[in-house]
């Protein structure tokens, strides 16, 4: 199964696909293709409501159930994990296409517009990856990769001792310092409800399952904690001439990360907010959609100028704000799905610490980063570059991650367990019996939010880390806080389950976040490699933080989830849609994409494929596909980020020259040496026709008739433009 998804990943799909299935067709293996872009997870949870010819269907449930079979073998590109204002815009496009959508109501007032709200909250955030994601986490870069980059090394902004950026993280109130956490020893259920101080009671969850051996983990993030220390930040970064900026995950933890967003915006913009209480209230902002909410909803209004002037003047007396475009004059506090933590920190470490101001020229900058259970990372990333310069890639060793994921563990799967209060009192979270097994004060505004991770991911989890660190011989460390109380449940099952296995001669650890983190430095620095054993948040933050710093970018990562029941999810590269890459395109005809990770899911999909199903051509093409990616490395013929230089089209003719080289050169299967010796032969005596071909049609701009549902026919004439190269593939 290959995924078709969004913005440049869902573009390159467009040429390397066609490639990919006429290489293997002769073997007996056919690509199915599965929609789970934004726009095709619209139409397909509105279906209902649309006429029989635009009915699709669901492709991601579909592809759920598959992923809980040994059969499954799925190759998962990134998808737009979407906020509101990307889920809003898709709506539009896809209106304008004669898709009888209803509008996203963000105040539903009827039954049925709390129905539709509801069911568009399926497809909002991070809904995709949780559903696929039956199996814990296997990322790391391939030594082919890491001798790439220490050949030709991408460029690293320079450190000083004397950098003011840094990580500002609240010092209470936050969920780090309110978690509660147990471990379930009998199945049961709990219920989540709030008692009032009034004495009234509401029940926010109805019961539902709890497994034996289940952690779950209780916090809160108190919003006037949070407000005040806000705004205490934004007043430091004006004193002190720093960029201010603020890191958050809106899209995977879609309920409280936006709240958080919002509280930026409000208390950044506050006398704005006060003086034109009414108005916005009348036309319903939406904080949680960011700055450009405000923007949005003023639009037209006889006040527009006047807000403006207001927002604008507030802008210019406070401290210098992030940008994320400064052409276009778009903040850090725009939109929520701008700046993502995961990617935007290590890109920030990676520039000498700096962001982008609005003269566009890059400055030291305080990061924000209000919870502090992971903060603590990035801070001590930017102390060791303080202390010791910036990393080296020429030389640097490499840190792999073994994550926890399964069964939407931890914080990634608290949505429907996170709520807003609106009153003070007490949220108790009660078992079968009634006997309450955490509770936590809350005042209102502030966000609960409960947790959960059961024992059987857990198990797997240890097993992994074990596995790679018998591979590897590399010390494998447990990134795990004995003073955060979810983490201490969790270093009593690690214990437990370590003896299940054989861990003579293993070098096996667990450290808290902040030492692991300089455990990791100092020994990347020597040029040792170290496997990180994280949870489900740092698994995401560290696959982006050391592929950023060691080969660049995380798209080049090998991004394995061996499935719980045997089947196979190859996640591509360990990065997003890169939205940045669709803009060039369009204006230019350039696409930068880097599919080197869709190259490496291949490989492994394959690999996979022919064990399961004893396929000994799958075996044949997986391993030429290796030697064809070491070459294509090697010649360095990656995508340029240059307009009019090989791009994302080019890079895969030269990725089949090389597979049709090395599959014509090897000796293990003689039909496909025999089938692909003249492919080989073509494709080399055309290559300069081949390359001109498709560097020629650059450097204009690229109408592909929509953003979020584009033309089919249009995209494939826009990604496959050699007619000479086209010939060649289609003949197979
Ligand atoms: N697995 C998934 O499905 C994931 C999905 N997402 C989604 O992706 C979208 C964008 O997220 P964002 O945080 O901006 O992160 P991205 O990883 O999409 O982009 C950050 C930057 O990383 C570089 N980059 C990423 N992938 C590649 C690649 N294959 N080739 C070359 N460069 C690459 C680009 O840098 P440059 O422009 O400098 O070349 C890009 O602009 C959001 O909608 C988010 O929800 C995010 C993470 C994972
Ligand atoms: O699902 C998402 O929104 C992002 C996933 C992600 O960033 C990751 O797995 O690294
Ligand atoms: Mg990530």
């Amino acid at each position: 199964m290959y995924t078709i998804t969004d913005e440049a990943p869902m573009l390159a799909t467009h040429s390397f696909l066609p490639i990919v299935q006429a290489f293997t067709k002769s073997s007996g293996i056919t690509f199915e293709t599965k929609d789970i872009s934004l726009a095709g997870r619209i139409l397909a949870n509105f279906s209902d409501m649309l006429p029989a010819d635009q009915q699709i269907p669901d492709a991601l449930a579909e592809l759920g159930a598959l992923a809980t079979t040994p059969e499954a073998n799925i190759i998962k590109l990134p998808n737009i994990s979407a906020s509101v204002p990307q889920l809003t815009a898709a709506i539009k496009e896809l209106q304008a296409k004669g898709f009888a959508l209803p509008d996203y109501p963000s105040e539903p007032k009827t039954e049925e517009e709390k129905a539709i709200k509801a069911t568009y909250a399926k497809v909002l955030g991070s809904a995709v990856n949780p559903v696929l994601r039956e199996g814990n986490s296997d990322r790391r870069a391939p030594k082919a990769v890491k001798n790439y980059a220490k050949a030709h090394p991408h460029s690293m902004g320079a450190w000083t001792s004397d950098s003011q950026s840094h990580v500002a993280s609240m010092s209470e109130g936050d969920f780090y310092g309110s978690e509660k956490s147990v471990t379930i020893a009998e199945p049961t259920t709990f219920t989540i409800s709030f008692e009032g101080k009034d004495g009234a009671t509401k029940v926010l969850k109805d019961a539902s399952p709890l497994e034996a051996g289940e952690i779950i983990d209780s916090s809160v993030m108190s919003m006037s904690k949070l407000k005040a220390f806000i705004a205490k930040e934004v007043a430091d970064a004006k004193a002190s001439g720093v960029l201010f900026s603020v890191h958050l995950k809106a899209t995977m933890m879609k309920v409280s990360d936006p709240l958080i967003f919002g509280a930026f915006v409000e208390v950044f913009f506050k006398d704005v907010f006060e003086k034109y209480a009414d108005t916005f209230s009348t036309l319903g902002v939406d904080t949680k959609n960011g700055l450009g909410d405000v923007y949005a909803k003023i639009d037209g209004t006889e006040k527009q100028a006047e807000i403006e002037a207001a927002l604008e003047a507030a802008i210019a007396a406070g401290p210098d704000l992030a940008m994320v475009n400064s052409d276009k004059g778009i903040t850090n506090l725009h939109v929520p799905s701008d700046v993502i933590i995961d990617a935007s920190m290590p890109a920030m470490i990676r520039t000498s610490g700096q962001m982008w101001n609005k003269e566009g020229k890059s400055q030291d900058t305080k990061a924000v980063i209000p919870d502090r259970s992971y903060a603590g990372v990035y801070q001590s990333t930017i102390d060791f570059c303080k202390a010791n310069g910036a990393l080296d890639p020429t030389t640097m060793g490499s840190v792999s991650n073994v994550g926890l994921m399964a069964k939407k563990a931890e914080e990634y799967g608290s949505h429907d367990k996170t709520f807003q209060m609106d009153a003070e009192g007490t949220v108790k979270v009660t078992d079968g019996n009634g006997t309450v097994l955490m509770e936590q004060a809350v005042a209102p505004g502030d966000i609960f939010r409960m947790c959960q991770v059961k024992d059987a991911p857990i198990q797997d989890w240890v097993k992994l880390a074990v596995n790679r660190a018998r591979a590897t011989d590399n010390p494998a460390v447990f990134w795990l806080d004995k003073e955060r109380a979810h983490d201490a449940q969790l270093i009593t099952k690690v214990e437990t389950y370590l003896k299940d296995h054989d861990t003579t001669g293993l070098d096996i650890k667990i450290l808290a976040p902040i030492e692991a983190t300089t455990f990791s430095l100092e020994r990347i620095v020597k040029g040792l490699d170290t496997i990180s054993v994280t949870g489900n948040v740092l698994r995401d933050y560290l696959t982006d933080l050391f592929p950023i710093l060691e080969v660049g970018t995380s798209a080049k990562m090998l991004s394995i989830v061996p499935l719980m029941n045997g089947g196979g999810l190859f996640e591509t590269g360990a990065g997003g849609s890169a939205p940045k890459h669709v803009d060039q395109f369009t204006t230019e005809n350039h696409l930068r994409w880097d599919s080197l990770g869709e190259f490496l899911a291949l490989g492994v999909s394959l690999e996979h494929l022919s064990e399961t199903y004893g396929n000994a051509k799958a075996k044949v093409l997986a391993e030429a596909l290796d030697v064809a990616t070491e070459k294509f490395l090697e010649n360095d013929k990656s995508p340029s980020r240059k307009v009019n230089e090989l791009d994302n089209r080019g890079s895969h003719f030269y990725l089949s020259l090389y597979w049709a080289e090395a599959l014509a050169n090897q000796t293990a299967d003689a039909e496909l040496a025999a089938t692909f010796a003249p492919v080989y032969e073509k494709m080399l005596a055309e290559e300069t026709v081949i390359v001109e071909e498709l560097n020629k049609v650059q450097g204009k701009a690229m109408d592909i008739g929509g953003y979020y549902k584009p033309d089919v026919e249009a995209t494939y004439a826009a990604m496959r433009p050699s007619s000479t190269f086209n010939a060649i593939i289609d003949a197979l």
